[in-house]
Order: C-alpha cells, then sequence, then structure tokens
C-alpha cells in the first residue's frame, strides 16, 4: 500500500483548527446520537501526533469533546419537543485495567482502592463497564468540569516523544436519554403536558487512545508500551477481519466464521458494540508528517505513519455501520430499562407531583381548616367581648338592684323597727300594764331593735311572749278572764277608744302599715324590673352612678332616672310616713301607759286602806308568826316582818335602779347616750329636740316567763309609796334588761330617743 492508493477523507493540515476537524468528523454523528443513534468517535494515532490535542483541544481551541458538549446542549435547546437527560461516565484502559476517573482522587497514580470494575453485556446496552459512576450533568459547563476531573486522574508521563504522554486509553461516554413530550391539554398546565412516553436512550463514547509507540527505555514505559500496543493491535486486528471476512448474513465474522476477538482486549471488547456496526463511528487518524527527531526517529515515524495509514484505511472500508436508532423503552421493566433515568425520574416526579398535589390539598385544607379556626377565634373573641359587656351590665344592674335592694332592707328595717316596737311595747308595757308599779315607773326608754343576732333571738322571744301579753288588760282585768282562754290578739279591747277616733286597735294599726309597707315593696320591685328592661333595650353602654343624695343616676337614661327619683321621692314619703306610724305608736303607748298608771294606783289607794285597817285590828306583836305561803299576802303580819319586808323590797328597787343607772352610764360612757344637766339622758345622734307630740321612749324591758302571773311586783322606781306594799310572796322579781346591743338605734337619726330617769 503506497500513500497514492490510499483513499483521503477529511483530511486537515496542521494549521486547520479543531473546530473544522470537529466539524467535519463529528458534528453529524453528536446530532445523530442527539437523535437516538450510539455513536463512537476515537483518535488513533502515534504518540506525540495530536490525539489528545485534537479530542480535547485547548482553551483558545476546543476539541472535539468539549465542542460535541457544546452540540449536545444546542440540540436540546433546539428541540423543545423532547425533554432530555445526560449522564456522563470517565474510565480509563490503563495495562488493561478499567478504571473510573470520576471516583479516583485526582492526582496522576489513583492509588485509591477501587472495586474492580468489569466488562458486562448486556443485550440492550451492549457491553458496558460495571460499577461504573455516573453524574448526571446538566448544563455545558458542569459536564465540561466532569470530564476536567477525569483528565486530571488520567495516567499521563513523559516519554520520548510526548512530555505528557497519555498511557492510557480514555472513554468519556456520555449516555443521552429523550423522551416525546406531549401537547399539553387545554386543562393541563405546562408540567402536567409532559406525559411520559418512550424514552430513547443513545451513548457518545468519545475516546483518545493511547499513542502505540516502539520500546522505551523504562520499564513502567515498556510495560504500559506493551499494553498500549497489545490493544492497538487487537483492534488493528478486528478492523482487519471486518473488513476480510463476512458471516451469511453478512455481518463480520473471521474466516471461519466464529466471532471476532474482540475479548482479546479491553479496548476491543469495549467497542465491541461500535465495531459491529450498532454504532457510528468516526475515527480520528494522526500522524505527524513534519521532521522530527533523528534519522532514526524519522525512520520510526514513518513506518507507524503507514501504520495509522492501513489502519484508517481498513478501518474505513471495514467499519460499516448499520447502527438503528435506538428504540424508545416503555416502562422500567429489565435491566436495561432499570437505567433509564429519564424514565425513573419521570415516574418520580409524577410521585413527587402527586404527594405534592396532596401536600397542596392537605395545605389548603390546612388553610381553609386556620381560616376557619381563625373565624371560630374571632367569633370566640367577639362572644367573649360580648359577654364581658353583658357581665358588666350585669354588674351595673346588679349594683342598681344592689342600691335598690338597700332602701327595701331600709325600708324593711323601719318595718321591723316598727313592729319590735309594737312587740316590745306589747310586751313591756303589757308587762308594765300587769303590773301595775312598774308602769308606773318613771323608767322611760325607746330603743329601736337592730339586726343584732342576740337582739334579734331576743326580740323573737319576746314576740313570741307577745302572743300572749300584747293588749293584755291589768292584772285585776285578767285575773277576771283567768278562767277564761286568752282573748285573741285582735280582740285586744285596751286600744279602743285610746287612738283618735277609737276604731283601730294597736294590731290593726300594725298590720295597716305592714300591707301598706309590702305594697311599697312590690312598687320597687316593680320598678326594679322596668329599670332591667330599660336596661336590656338600650343599645349603647349605660353608666350607672350611685349617688347619695339624689339615688341612683342612670347615664343617659333620662326615662329611668326620672322613674328612680320618683321611687326615691316615694320612699322618702314612706319613711315619712313610717316616722308618723311610730309617733302614732308612741302615742298609743303612751295612752296605755296612762291608763295602766291610773288603774295602778286606784289599785294602790284600795290596798293602802285595807293593808291600815289591818293593822288596826291585829295584834300588834305575833310572837310565832310562821312563814308566809308563797303566792298569797300574810294574812296578820307582824310589824317587825314588815319592816323586813319593806327593806327587801327597798333593796329589790334599789338594785334595779342600779342596774338601770349602770347600763345608763355604759351607754353614756361608749357616746351612745348624752347627760344633760339636770339629770336627762338623750341618745347622741339626736340632733334636734325631741318635739313636743312625740311620746318619751321607754325602756323595753321584759319579765322572765317563768314569772306567776299572780307574783306581786316590787315598787316602781321613782318616789315611794306613802304607805309599804303588802308583803311579797316570793323572790323580788329581776328585770331582764334587753342587750346593749340595742343601743344600735343610735345609728337611725330619724328615731329621736331620750331617756330620763
Ligand atoms: N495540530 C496541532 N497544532 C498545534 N500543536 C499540536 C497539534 N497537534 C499536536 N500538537 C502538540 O503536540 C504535542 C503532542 O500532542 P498530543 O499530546 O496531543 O499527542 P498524543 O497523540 O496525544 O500523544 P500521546 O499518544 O503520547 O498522548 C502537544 O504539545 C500538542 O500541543
Amino acid at each position: 500500500m503506497t500513500m497514492s492508493t490510499i483513499q483521503r477523507h477529511n483530511v486537515f493540515a496542521t494549521h486547520d483548527d479543531n473546530s473544522r476537524v470537529y466539524d467535519h468528523i463529528a458534528k453529524r454523528l453528536v446530532r445523530r446520537v442527539m437523535e437516538g443513534y450510539h455513536g463512537t468517535v476515537f483518535a488513533y494515532g502515534m504518540t506525540g501526533t495530536g490525539k489528545t490535542f485534537s479530542m480535547q483541544g485547548t482553551a483558545s481551541s476546543p476539541g472535539v469533546i468539549p465542542l460535541a458538549i457544546t452540540d449536545i446542549f444546542s440540540y436540546i435547546r433546539e428541540t423543545p419537543s423532547r425533554e432530555f437527560l445526560l449522564r456522563v461516565s470517565y474510565l480509563e484502559i490503563y495495562n488493561e485495567k478499567i478504571q473510573d476517573l470520576l471516583s479516583m482522587a485526582s492526582g496522576n497514580g489513583g492509588n485509591q482502592q477501587q472495586e474492580e470494575i468489569k466488562l458486562r453485556e448486556d443485550s440492550k446496552r451492549g457491553v458496558y463497564a460495571s460499577p461504573l459512576k455516573e453524574e448526571i450533568v446538566q448544563s455545558p459547563t458542569q459536564l465540561l468540569r466532569v470530564i476536567a476531573r477525569g483528565d486530571q486522574a488520567r495516567r499521563t508521563a513523559s516519554t520520548q516523544f510526548n512530555s505528557r504522554s497519555s498511557r492510557s486509553h480514555a472513554v468519556v461516554q456520555i449516555v443521552v436519554e429523550s423522551r416525546e413530550r406531549v401537547p399539553a391539554g387545554p386543562g393541563d398546565n405546562k408540567r402536567q403536558g409532559l406525559l411520559p412516553g418512550g424514552v430513547r436512550v443513545s451513548t457518545l463514547s468519545l475516546i483518545d487512545l493511547a499513542g502505540s509507540e516502539k520500546a522505551a527505555e523504562s520499564k513502567e514505559r515498556r510495560q504500559e508500551g506493551s499494553h498500549i500496543n497489545k490493544s492497538l493491535l487487537t483492534l488493528g486486528t478486528v478492523i482487519a477481519k471486518l473488513s476480510e471476512h463476512k458471516d451469511k448474513d453478512g455481518k463480520p465474522a473471521d474466516k471461519d466464521g466464529k466471532h471476532l476477538p474482540y475479548r482479546d482486549s479491553k479496548l476491543t471488547r469495549l467497542l465491541q458494540g461500535a465495531l459491529s456496526g450498532n454504532s457510528l463511528v468516526s475515527i480520528l487518524c494522526t500522524i505527524s508528517v513534519g521532521p522530527g527527531g533523528g534519522s532514526a526517529a524519522s525512520a520510526t515515524n514513518i513506518n507507524e505513519t503507514l501504520n495509522t495509514l492501513k489502519f484508517a484505511s481498513r478501518a474505513k472500508n471495514s467499519i460499516v455501520s448499520h447502527a438503528k436508532r435506538a428504540e424508545e423503552a416503555l416502562g422500567v421493566g429489565g435491566d436495561g430499562n432499570a437505567r433509564v433515568l429519564l424514565e425513573r425520574y419521570r415516574m418520580e416526579i409524577s410521585e413527587l407531583r402527586k404527594e405534592l398535589d396532596t401536600q397542596a390539598k392537605a395545605n389548603s385544607k390546612k388553610d381553609m381548616d386556620e381560616e376557619a379556626e381563625r373565624d371560630a377565634e374571632e367569633e370566640r373573641a367577639r362572644e367573649k367581648e360580648a359577654e364581658l359587656r353583658h357581665e358588666e351590665q350585669m354588674l351595673e344592674m346588679q349594683l342598681a338592684r344592689t342600691a335598690l335592694k338597700e332602701r327595701i332592707d331600709h325600708l324593711n328595717r323601719l318595718i321591723l323597727s316598727s313592729k319590735s316596737i309594737g312587740v316590745n311595747a306589747s310586751g313591756s308595757f303589757s308587762a308594765l300594764g300587769i303590773h301595775p308599779r312598774y308602769s308606773q315607773g318613771s323608767i322611760r326608754s325607746s330603743m329601736a331593735t337592730s339586726n343584732g343576732t342576740k337582739f334579734g333571738l331576743e326580740r323573737t322571744e319576746s314576740m313570741t311572749s307577745s302572743a300572749s301579753t300584747i293588749g293584755r288588760k291589768s292584772a285585776s282585768q285578767r285575773s277576771q278572764r283567768s278562767s277564761g282562754a286568752e282573748p285573741p290578739v285582735a280582740e285586744d279591747d285596751d286600744s279602743l277608744g285610746e287612738f283618735g277616733d277609737g276604731t283601730a286597735s294597736l294590731t290593726s294599726q300594725n298590720r295597716a302599715l305592714q300591707a301598706d309597707l309590702a305594697d311599697k315593696n312590690r312598687y320597687i320591685q316593680t320598678l326594679e324590673k322596668r329599670l332591667l328592661q330599660a336596661r336590656r333595650a338600650s343599645s349603647s353602654r349605660t353608666s350607672v352612678g350611685l349617688s347619695t343624695g339624689k339615688g341612683i343616676m342612670v347615664g343617659e337614661d333620662h326615662s329611668v332616672a326620672t322613674l328612680i327619683r320618683e321611687k326615691d321621692t316615694e320612699i322618702a314619703e314612706l319613711r315619712a310616713r313610717l316616722d308618723d306610724k311610730d309617733r302614732m305608736l308612741a302615742a298609743l303607748r303612751t295612752a296605755a301607759r296612762s291608763r295602766d298608771n291610773a288603774d295602778r294606783v286606784e289599785s294602790r289607794v284600795e290596798s293602802r286602806v285595807e293593808s291600815r285597817s289591818e293593822v288596826r285590828t291585829s295584834q300588834i306583836l305575833d310572837s310565832n308568826p310562821g312563814p308566809a305561803p308563797i303566792g298569797s299576802p300574810p294574812a296578820a303580819p307582824s310589824l317587825l316582818r314588815q319592816v323586813s319586808y319593806l327593806r327587801k323590797r327597798t333593796k329589790s328597787v334599789d338594785e334595779m335602779s342600779k342596774m338601770l343607772d349602770e347600763m345608763i352610764q355604759d351607754r353614756v360612757e361608749s357616746g351612745q347616750l348624752v347627760r344633760g344637766v339636770r339629770g336627762s339622758v338623750r341618745v347622741a345622734a339626736e340632733d334636734r329636740p325631741m318635739r313636743s307630740t312625740e311620746t318619751p321612749p321607754s325602756l323595753p324591758v321584759s319579765l322572765p316567763p317563768s314569772l306567776p302571773p299572780s307574783m306581786p311586783l316590787p315598787p316602781p322606781v321613782g318616789p315611794p309609796p306613802a304607805s309599804p306594799p303588802p308583803p311579797p310572796a316570793g323572790p323580788p322579781i329581776q328585770l331582764q334588761l334587753l342587750s346593749r346591743q340595742r343601743a344600735s338605734f343610735a345609728a337611725e337619726p330619724q328615731k329621736p330617743a331620750v331617756l330620763e330617769v
């Protein structure tokens, strides 16, 4: 074979840059790869002839690999009807061992332990190295950076012909996955339009072979050269046989019909698919035509150049590509399809999208729930505010109710005071009426009731006893009735004729007064209800202020304020009427006491006359008088016993007077009473003189319930009687004074009282 017989295709000179070389040998192939064909571009030639320079190029003159990468992404940009996924691997065959340049640490040598990479064969993928790291790249820069990292790990060394000679075969594989885009429907968005279809997988292999070389000086270089030469020899053998023999089907085979020796080297084994016609192949053969070195070197270069040209010629004639576009793989079944990342990613994306939709729905539902929750919170806040407002209104109404109830209680106290006075009057005055000596005495007091507990109990007791004592007549009159049933209170005739027109009794007056007060209470309750209704009807908040002088002032609600003022006026009138009733009761008591005094004086005069008559007609001295029976006076007491009896009575009266003095002194000391210059005593709270029409108050006293009705009473306090009273038949009577708490009546300014002794 001479140079003239060698067919020359796309021969480039030294001054031709890499882009021109790429455009002629690789550009169309790369485009085919993007369309689904397998493609292989490798550089073959003697060491130092520019293989690496042509494949990688320089920054100013990029080679086939960077230009192919540029075209790959340009094609992706120009093909919107498809979507692509790119993954890249980078390996080297060094001394017939496969090294993963992307898994190796940077630097020359690759000392890092790696799992042995073996070549495997798959019906769909063909021959491939495994395990091999693949990196998915999304941009030209990223892809170039990955390849540059592998270049740094590639083994290079200085040789006789190249200061940085490649000592291995380097294989860059770019796997291109692509799939047709399905137009989005009218209701679909852009992403939903990317419906999964068949995925097409193709591989672009860019191989920078090590240069064949003659025996090197160093053992290492010789060993490397041996493996390099062996692999290149096998490659040449395969290509030579491919051009010489075909099987009956026209497929390349050796002369015996056996398969070609691809397995004799890792290089031919890896290039089996490409060399057998399953891939588009482009071979770049480099030779050195210029003078270099000595004559020996020139002779070597010539031989290598001839070998390269022979290789190129055989390859051109033998490598017949019958590559077909890769079938679109549907689904992810099988080992081959398992590598279709685009499908897997698409399914993963679909699943993630569903999950995203689910989360979006959940978020939407959550948002709705949160919005509902916010609405509920706002509603609760409004309800709480309304509740607080209602509570404030209720509190204001409660204040108004409290003020009203205080007035009601005040009126009730007035009523109870009136009743108590009546009871006490009936009890004490009845008792005084029963015992004329006490009713005749000068003890006069007016003690109003208080709400004290002790006093309440005493008052209750007094009221209980009043059922049998109220309105009783004098002892003589009572003794006349003693044989019969106790007359009812309503039949009390004491008051008849004593009270103005003489038609109404004290009880009747009390009942009328209480009925009147009950009516007033009901009216106050009605006013209270009207107040509440007015407050509820009012939309604006009203402020309620309590005025001690004017009662309740209700904000701007003049009608309510008017009602309250009217009520206050009625209460004031009611109070005035109560005072009038009290004065009327006091007048009744005074009249009853005057009548009792008259009866007692008459009885005392009769008793005194009888006593003197008996003294004259009986013997003066009685040596053995004997004890007098209890309950009846002695028929003929001796003078000495009379004297003794008088002393005892005097002592009893003195004791009672002493008790009263002590009580009055206590009240004077406590400030409740004020003693006058003439010995009179008045209530300290009294700020106005007692009117002449008012009845002097009487000191409430009560008799022990065990006191027998027929028991003689001690003499009244005051001027001693002209003659000694009949001798007592029993123990001296002890007056039970009501407790001091009754002095709290002083807090009632409307109830003036004067206590005189
Ligand atoms: N066309 C060219 N223009 C300018 N310089 C070139 C050209 N071809 C090769 N060179 C230079 O020649 C030297 C050797 O080139 P290169 O390393 O590419 O050879 P090689 O064939 O890869 O050798 P080896 O097989 O030993 O790796 C490099 O310094 C490179 O820059």
